[in-house]
């Protein structure tokens, strides 16, 4: 289901709300998502998972407006965080904290304080220290703090190196072979319970092989625990699952999450899954505006009011993102080919290249599947106020962020006295 649709007068919407009026409204550069969008992906996992006990716990860091969070606490979803301040967002936007499991390679003493204080469902635990520290600190609240260890299982994802979690090289989660000897001092530990285990080998993934080879090597270790006296009562297999940005052939999660599931048959643990980028990344766009159209002497540049700061995700992976004009018909330029850039000054300023547009100065374009990693990765570099965003619900468009206004930008700063 394409986020986007022409009305007969050729004019673009997202559900029954007019992006030209949205841009009118809000101003650009704005970020647009869609709640019929972030229900159907919703729903997708709910499907591919019905008669199981599972809990969809959504990656808060894909998009953390509380706006998003509340669609989804709303349906039922748990929430994958990996900061303190995901944890005050979940709760501000009304999700329940014991739906929520804690991921991430360096929590601070506070942030393991706040989340036990909230009650949250787990700790995905990362290394040996975490597990002792966690421990420590449950002590002196005088409670047991639940935990699961993320276990590297060394499986290559066949994604884009950046955003690989799973190989024995990352940082991430407790190498394979000393997972089995954490596990027996995490149950020597007072202040700790054991409840599960976890894995997340990576994001954008297209190819379902990896995360059940993954799960496979995962429940050989759930069964040698099993046989030490140590049950678990939960498996995690974190998020991961691609999306189409161009002409990828991106599953549908049932087929994505078939190999899987087939590898967990007849498992009575409960099932824990982590995704971000399926369930926003197709339900969002950026609205953005053509400021200035310049012929250079190798490229014609089309000069957007987006740039890097908003969507760093064309500068960062060399990703790329889809781009619709709003409006109809054509322009006395006609066609050409556009290097799509924003007003920041570095040359990795870019959002898309080699795209082939009828553009006028004043369009309005459509950056297709902005909604994860898109607003929640963007900065104020050269001292831009981050994008407005707006939820459509029906024929309503909600503003859930303002744009700020600069002189937020340097309210927390102070000059020598
Ligand atoms: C621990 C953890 N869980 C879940 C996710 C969500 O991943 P994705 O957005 O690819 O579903 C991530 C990000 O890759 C992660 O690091
Ligand atoms: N930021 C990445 C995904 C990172 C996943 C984080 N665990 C992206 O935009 O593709």
């Amino acid at each position: 289901m394409s986020l986007v649709r022409r009305d007969t007068a050729g004019q673009l919407h997202v559900e029954e709300a007019s992006l030209a009026e949205i841009a009118r409204q809000f101003g650009t550069p704005c970020y647009v998502y869609s709640r019929a969008a972030l229900t159907a992906a919703y729903d997708g996992y709910r499907a591919a998972l019905a008669g199981r006990d599972a809990l969809i716990c959504y990656a808060v860091k894909a998009n953390s407006n509380l706006a998003i969070l509340n669609v989804f606490a709303r349906l039922g979803a748990g929430f994958d965080i990996v900061s303190g301040g995901e944890l005050a967002r979940v709760i501000k936007a009304g999700g329940d904290p014991a739906k929520v499991v804690f991921s991430g390679v360096g929590k601070s003493r506070h942030e393991m304080r706040a989340a036990l204080e909230a009650g949250i469902l787990c700790f995905n635990v990362e290394s040996a220290s975490e597990l002792e520290t966690l421990n420590e600190i449950a002590g002196s609240l005088g409670k047991r703090a639940p935990v699961s260890l993320r276990v590297n299982p060394n499986v290559d994802p066949k994604t884009h190196p950046y955003i690989s979690t799973g190989l024995k090289t990352a940082k991430f989660g407790i190498p394979f072979a000393e997972a089995l000897p954490l596990y027996r001092r995490a149950r020597e530990l007072p202040h700790l319970a054991v409840h599960g285990i976890d894995c997340h080998i990576g994001s954008q993934l297209l190819d379902p092989a990896p995360a059940a080879e993954a799960a496979a090597k995962i429940l050989g270790l759930v069964d040698a625990l099993a046989a030490e006296g140590i049950a678990l009562s939960h498996i995690d297999v974190g998020g991961g699952m691609g999306i189409r940005y161009r002409d990828e052939a991106a599953p549908a999660a049932t087929d994505y999450l078939a190999p899987l599931l087939k590898v967990l048959t007849g498992r009575t643990e409960r099932l824990l899954f982590e995704p971000g980028r399926s369930l926003v990344g197709n339900a969002g766009l950026l609205l953005t505006r053509v400021e200035v159209l310049k012929h250079g002497e190798e490229k014609n540049f089309a000069v957007v009011d987006a740039a890097m700061n908003d969507l760093a995700r064309p500068a960062l992976y060399d990703a790329w993102h889809d781009m619709v004009k709003v409006g109809a018909g054509s322009t006395a330029n006609g066609q050409k080919r556009y290097e799509i850039v924003g007003p920041i000054c570095e040359s990795g300023d870019f959002l898309g290249h080699d795209r082939d547009l009828d553009l006028a100065e004043g369009d309005l374009l459509a950056i297709l599947s902005a909604g994860a990693y898109g607003m929640a990765m963007s900065s104020n570099y050269n001292t831009r106020p981050r994008a407005a965003e707006v939820l459509v619900d029906g024929a309503t468009a909600h503003l859930v962020r303002r744009r700020e206004e600069v002189a937020q930008l340097f309210a927390l700063e102070a000059v020598l006295p």
